[in-house]
């Protein structure tokens, strides 16, 4: 069996070449091998001085200084820090968080354990274009709103939230923004300043790097407040403790690095990969797109068919490595929860599948999706 078109970029990425060359120096003998935290022998601080430089690259990359930066083993772990660390250490300011039903579960589940602790959470549902209005966002602010928690790019449509008015409502009512921007490095430009963020979570897999590492944002200037969640060794100013994996610090660093160089040939290749797809399928009926293609990014098309049910219609894709959703809820059997919370009814949801591709996404790549897709609806809707 030839391997499937991969066409689950969203899911996560293959690493950059480059990217896993340079990790693989960092592993052995002959590499920065050491403890970056030992700072006794000469392999201790040239492990550390590759920690330290792929902090800045991250931190380059979203206009930051290194030192707002925390490195984790991922978005779902600096979710988790952000909203629970800063929920807690803000306990006596205000108990109210501001979300929104499209969020990765990483962020949803954390607010719903944060409500089981006495926390009070306003679940925002967004527009069918999968964007949350200042406006709206004006109405839910309160007195004792300090947090407030909205993705950049959401996962399932590709759909851009405007960071910056939105900050602006926040900051107006005198709460902090989180963001999830483990779908936006690398798609989007970002600047944490001019974007108004207080805090951001980012994720290496999902633009070239390697699984298992990520980074928190945690703005210095005024000085946001966590408390940490893992204990120990006091690593990261005590704010996330264990042994730095040197390895996969450096891989995030350099595929960071590479998003920045990157960016406008990579959003140019999605645009035009987008663009012959949705071409390759023109002749398909009772085909409708989920995704607000004006307001998302070109690497995500979510799209609904009619007259097939969503697992005949994946069976059939076989060629093809797509998800009807976040690879997470991959197993359920129920319909999205993103695709509801923009309105989506029930039998369209369940016959919806994410399209998402990327850098090493080829034209052949594109046209093969689009034949098998106009092969199997005509299979199916026999
Ligand atoms: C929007 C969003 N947030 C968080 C995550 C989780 O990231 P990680 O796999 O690095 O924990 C993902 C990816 O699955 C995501 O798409
Ligand atoms: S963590 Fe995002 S799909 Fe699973």
């Amino acid at each position: 069996m030839t391997s499937p078109v991969y066409l689950d970029y969203a899911a996560t990425t293959p690493v950059d070449p480059r990217v896993a060359e340079l990790m693989a120096r960092h592993l052995t003998l002959d590499g920065v091998y050491a403890n970056p935290a030992s700072r006794s022998h000469m392999p201790g601080w040239l492990a550390e001085q590759a920690v330290e430089s792929a902090r800045r690259q991250v931190a380059d990359l979203i206009a930051a200084d290194p030192r707002e930066i925390v490195w984790t083993s991922g978005a779902t772990e600096a979710d988790n820090l952000a909203l629970t660390g800063f929920m807690r250490a803000n306990r006596a300011r205000g108990r109210h968080l501001v979300t929104s039903r499209i969020e990765h579960k990483a962020v949803v589940d954390t607010a719903t354990a944060l409500e089981a602790e006495g926390f009070d959470v306003t679940w925002l549902t967004p527009g069918a274009d999968g964007r949350v209005t200042p406006t709206q966002l004006n109405d839910a602010m309160r007195e004792d709103t300090v947090l407030v928690s909205l993705m950049a790019v959401n996962n399932e449509l590709g759909s851009i939230h405007d960071l910056a008015a939105l900050a602006e409502v926040i900051h107006a009512g005198g709460a902090v923004l989180h963001v999830d921007a483990a779908q936006a490095t690398g798609k989007i430009a970002l600047d944490v300043n001019a974007m108004g963020i207080d805090l951001m979570s980012m994720s290496a897999h999902k633009t070239y790097g390697p699984k298992g590492v990520g980074a928190l944002y945690v703005r210095r200037s005024p000085d946001i407040r966590l408390e940490a969640l893992i204990h120990g060794g006091g690593h990261e100013r005590g704010m996330r403790s264990g042994t730095l994996p040197t390895h996969q610090i450096a891989g995030m660093g350099a595929a960071f690095a590479l998003a920045g160089d990157e960016r406008e040939a990579d959003h140019a290749h999605g645009l035009a990969m987008r663009q012959r797809f949705l071409d390759g399928l023109e002749a398909c009926a009772g085909v409708h797109c989920n995704t607000a293609l004006d307001v998302s990014v070109p690497t995500i098309v979510n799209l609904a068919f009619d007259d097939v049910d969503g697992e005949s219609l994946l069976m059939a894709l076989r060629a093809l490595a797509v998800s009807t959703g976040s690879a997470c809820n991959s197993a359920s059997v129920e319909p999205s929860y993103v695709l509801k919370a923009i309105g989506i009814d029930r039998i369209r949801a369940l016959a919806s599948i994410r399209f998402s591709f990327g850098r090493f996404t080829t034209e052949a790549d594109i046209d093969t999706a689009s034949a098998e897709l106009r092969h199997a609806l005509g299979a199916l809707r026999q």
